[in-house]
């Protein structure tokens, strides 16, 4: 069973437009002040109701193995920015990209634990796309000690929807 954001939204309180727009203006301000090459960075429930509150598109930049075997957010669009197992870096992302999303649109970023994310996000912006962010902590979440990861932080971690084939 495939669930969308829109979907959630529609049989629950949707967050107005005016705090959607405030996460979004926090996340620019945080930009700046730490000199980022991009838009911000949201948390994994910020980017859910951005997405549900038809303000954001996600972007999933992982593989798309990843996607199928690991999981992935519903209903979302695919634009690797790396493949295979070795994560070799994708030539045409930008080209992908721009067939994907327009440059109006607000775009959420979305890797394993949000490091492909801030370079995918960092590409899409030298290309003119000034309206990329990426959805920390990743699907996954960060690697602990144990080498483990989604046990402290990511966007399964946070319960939030995921789908696996
Ligand atoms: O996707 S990643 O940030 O773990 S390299």
């Amino acid at each position: 069973m495939s669930v969308t954001a829109q979907e959630v939204f529609a049989s629950a309180s949707a967050p107005g437009a005016a705090a959607s727009h405030r996460v979004l203006d926090d996340a620019r301000a945080k930009a700046v002040a730490a000199s980022l090459n991009y838009a911000g960075g949201v948390s994994p429930k910020d980017a859910w109701d951005l997405v549900g509150s038809g303000v954001a598109v996600l972007v999933d930049v992982r593989t798309a193995e990843e996607r199928a075997f690991v999981g992935q957010v519903p209903n979302t669009l695919h634009v690797p920015w790396a493949s295979g197992t070795a994560l070799t870096r994708n030539p045409r992302f930008v080209r992908e990209f721009e067939q994907k999303v327009s440059k109006e649109q607000v775009v959420l970023l979305l890797c394993r634990s949000g490091k492909r994310s801030v370079l995918a996000a960092e590409a899409a912006t030298k290309a003119g796309f000034n309206n990329v962010f990426n959805i920390l902590e990743g699907f996954e979440g960060e690697i602990d000690a144990q080498l483990h990861r989604g046990n402290s932080d990511g966007w399964r971690y946070h319960g939030l929807p995921w789908v696996q084939d």
